[in-house]
């Protein structure tokens, strides 16, 4: 019987070739096995009795709800760095059209191309759409994840001078970083001292609204903003307060919403850091090998919300995948019912991530539904899946 996997959004191709015969595209969400998902939000979503993993083809996991996949055993994976370049990109992009009225100046040649004079016209027209240019000028990164380093990096290269901030920079994330980057403890360092500021942190209650009147009154007066994270990392209200105060010069953002649309010095693209055929592609390849990796062996890389556990093949009759609490004793208590029921363990695996834990047994034997259920009892056991050897 073939795995169904449901897209909610459009996945490329590149990534859905990768699927095998053994699995199947299915329009119908309620008998998906395996989502598919970029930005359609699943908060609302009834999950599908089913559904054994959603694998999110890009970073940003606030669209899915994560506590209650964890509750039921629902492996959510992202694509870490899969699309870091195209948003590097269009950043980059973000900070030269804030540098000089690029926008401004392309209007005024459309709104011109009649004039017949206008090879001249434009020469006395141009200063308003002069600016200054990057090289030189300070660039502060908070958030020196996949996209932070990539950008802090760029604009090293492009001759400015770059404060990254990021207090859980990963060791691989410091690896990248160039050695021109000033790597500062104290975000008031980049507040009080750069000319651009752009955000790359994840959705979360810690940074939702980090960008706000605050830290407004921190910054140099005709500061760039650029959000090409998350809409609710900046608080809107006192956005506008500080474009019209001429506190923030221009605010750059892929994410536009009805007040940040209608704002005097914003500069929005519609959640385009990702929309490159390459980004497509890597992460489409990636969420579709981890989530057949996960299906087919219960090995999980790249998950969020469960441990990163890997398996060789399965060294008996079936593969037990158990999802649980991360307490003491649980494993003691898996090994216990086991051994009641005669079932010998050729191999196991047991990882933990926070609050929770993923184990994976080996039985030399199939094992009969009253197994699943007595281990479904434990205390702190999410769920048991079963899966037969091949
Ligand atoms: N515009 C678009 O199309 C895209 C937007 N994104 C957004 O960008 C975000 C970042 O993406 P990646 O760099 O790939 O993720 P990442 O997970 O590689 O990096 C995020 C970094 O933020 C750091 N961080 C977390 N809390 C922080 C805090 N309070 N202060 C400073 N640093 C903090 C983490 O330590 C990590 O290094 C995503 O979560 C997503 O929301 C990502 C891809 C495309
Ligand atoms: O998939 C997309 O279109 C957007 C990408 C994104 O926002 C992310 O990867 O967090």
């Amino acid at each position: 019987m073939s795995r169904k996997i449901h897209c909610l959004n459009p996945i490329s191709q590149t990534g859905l070739k990768l699927l095998t015969a053994d699995y199947e595209l299915t329009d119908k969400a309620e008998e998906a096995e395996g989502i598919l998902v970029r930005s359609a939000s699943m908060h609302e979503m009834e999950l599908p009795a089913g559904l054994e993993a959603i694998a999110r083809a890009g970073a940003g996991v606030n669209n899915i709800p994560l506590d209650k996949c964890t509750e039921k055993g629902i492996v959510v994976f992202n694509t870490p760095g899969a699309n870091a370049n195209g948003v590097k990109e269009l950043v980059l992009a973000g900070m030269l059209m804030a540098a000089r009225d690029i926008n401004g100046g392309i209007e005024w040649v459309k709104e011109n191309k009649e004039d017949a004079n206008i090879s001249k016209d434009m020469e006395k027209s141009k200063k308003k759409f002069a600016g200054t240019e990057i090289k030189g000028k300070r660039l502060g990164v908070i958030g020196l994840g996949a996209i932070g380093v990539q950008v802090a990096n760029a604009a090293a290269d492009l001759g400015m001078k770059v404060y990254g901030y990021d207090p859980f920079i990963s060791v691989n994330g410091a690896w990248q970083l160039s050695p021109f980057i000033e790597h500062v403890t104290d975000l008031d360092d980049i507040y009080k001292n750069c000319d651009y500021i752009t955000v790359h942190v994840p959705l979360l209650d810690s940074t939702r609204e980090m960008i706000n009147k605050d830290a407004f009154a921190k910054m140099k007066d005709g500061v760039v903003i650029l959000n090409y994270a998350r809409d609710l990392l900046v608080n809107d209200d006192d956005m506008l307060e500080a474009l019209e105060s001429g506190k923030v010069h221009r605010y750059m953002t892929d994410f536009p919403n009805p007040k940040v649309t209608h704002m005097p010095g914003v500069i929005a693209t519609p959640h385009l850091g990702a929309s490159t055929a390459e980004s497509e592609d890597n992460c489409a390849e990636m969420a579709v090998k981890e989530l057949m990796d996960y299906l087919e062996t219960g090995s999980i890389r790249n998950s969020v919300n469960y441990p990163a556990c890997e398996m060789p093949p399965c060294r008996g009759a079936c593969r037990l995948c158990i999802f649980n609490v991360n307490k003491p004793n649980m494993i003691g208590q898996f090994a216990s019912v086991l051994a009641e029921e005669g079932v010998n363990i050729p191999d196991m695996q047991n990882k933990s991530k926070g609050e929770v834990a993923y184990t994976i047994m080996d039985a030399d034997q199939e094992v009969s539904q009253r197994v699943v259920d007595r281990l479904m009892e434990i205390d702190g056991v999410y769920k048991v899946r079963v899966m037969k050897a091949e």
